[in-house]
């Protein structure tokens, strides 16, 4: 069996994805995901000029020979461009393998942990009021799991608050916005919220925050403890964890759960912080950790030390991409909740998939393979649109972390 053509296909209704296709001389033909937010063509380029050239006349069933050779084979090892055209062939070439088994995705891997997923919405809004109503809103969705994040007052565009509701979209200037942070000013407010929040609807869903990299250790820590009255599911990204020895001591401080992984690229990201047992979640997903292949190992490792996952499902993640996790999901025994944030419409109608929502989980069908495909028609009508993340800097100027 050998792989005959592959090819990028870059799409954007509503935000810009990345998408590998790869066929084969069987008529069997395998999609992945490679998009990396703000960062596109990048990998639109790796995969085209580095990759693609490799492939043609191998054996697409050789997963695991086929990602050592694109990982070693490169002598440049990791990053987040070389890790995602790396994830988009590994999603692809899984895909290949469970349709040509007949088999849904999730079989393969070793089958089925259990029936749903269990999955967090954002919820936001400009103040308190407005978030506690959104959490609301969730809630009436059947929501089990809430990520809650709030305008601050004095800080302009806080993080995680977007205009939208059920969808809000991130990346949405095509030339990176530039927003406001204060740590004391959010210290202050934020625990406010969930004070706010387990007041008006008690304890019994998950509530979860998202730091975004903003604070240092020691405010972390802080942030951490005086959550800990209104026992959060995770408070995630506290701190940068370029440096994972500082989780150290924000775990010293505050037994609020801990959870990282969204910007890693492999274990070796995520390797001190598991052994250490610095986090609670790994938030490692397909698209950004090399695929399946490797975000195994990283499940595995941290199986070891009782550390659940946590995938990123934020919407620069296609629906190809939460069709993999989806079914990664369904098999990993280790499993803590995947994030969802919901893709437009219009996204959904070019990539028709497998997997549907239900009472606070998502659900994946039997289809052979991961279960999303690419309307490459519909595609074609929604041209790449330059679009960046903003970026973030304090009163006086001083660039922060987004
Ligand atoms: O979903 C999250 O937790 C995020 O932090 C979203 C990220 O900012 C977004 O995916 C970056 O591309
Ligand atoms: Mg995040």
């Amino acid at each position: 069996m050998k792989i005959t053509a592959a090819r990028v296909i870059v799409t954007c209704p509503g935000r810009n994805f990345v998408t590998l296709k790869i066929e084969t001389d069987q008529g069997v033909y395998g999609i992945g995901d490679g998009t990396l937010n703000g960062r596109e063509l990048s990998v639109v380029a790796y995969l085209e000029e580095h990759v693609i050239p490799c492939l043609i006349g191998m054996d697409p069933r050789r997963i695991e020979d086929i990602w050592q050779y694109l990982y070693r084979g490169a002598y440049w090892r990791r990053g987040p461009v070389t890790m995602r055209a790396i994830a988009a062939v590994d999603m692809a070439l899984w895909d290949i393998k469970a349709k040509m088994a007949g088999m849904p995705l999730y079989q393969l891997l070793g089958g089925r942990s259990r029936d749903g997923i269990m999955v967090y919405g954002h919820a936001n809004g400009s103040d308190i009021a407005e978030t506690v109503e959104a959490v609301g809103q969730y809630i009436d969705m059947g929501y089990k799991a809430i990520r809650a994040q709030t305008g601050v007052p004095g800080i302009k565009d806080a993080y995680g608050v977007g205009r939208g509701k059920l969808f809000y979209e991130p990346a949405d200037a095509a030339l990176p916005s530039v927003t406001g942070w204060d740590t004391r000013k959010a210290l202050n407010h934020v625990p406010k919220l969930f004070e706010e929040l387990r007041k008006t609807y008690g304890f019994d869903h998950h509530l979860l925050h998202d730091g975004h990299h903003r604070y240092t250790p020691q405010e972390a820590a802080n942030l951490g403890k005086m959550l800990e009255p209104f026992q959060l599911f995770w408070l995630e990204d506290c701190t940068p964890a370029e440096n994972q020895e500082a989780f150290k001591l924000v775990r010293q401080h505050t037994t609020t759960p801990l959870a990282v992984g969204e910007i890693f690229n492999t274990i070796w990201d995520a390797k001190d912080l598991i052994q250490n047992q610095l986090i609670d979640y790994i938030r490692a997903t397909v698209v950004g950790a090399g695929g399946l292949t490797h975000l195994r190992r990283i499940a595995d490792l941290a199986s070891l030390y009782q550390i659940r996952t946590g995938c990123h499902g934020a919407t620069d993640l296609s629906p190809v991409t939460m069709g993999c996790a989806l079914h990664f999901d369904t098999w990993v025994p280790n499993f803590g909740i995947q994030e969802y944030m919901r893709h437009t419409p219009e996204t959904d109608a070019v990539f028709p998939h497998d997997y549907w929502f239900e009472k606070g989980e998502l659900f994946v069908g039997e289809t052979p393979g991961h279960g999303v495909d690419i309307d490459e028609d519909l595609a074609a009508k929604y041209p790449y649109k330059p679009a960046y993340l903003p970026v973030a800097r304090l009163e006086d100027g001083t660039m922060w972390n987004w």
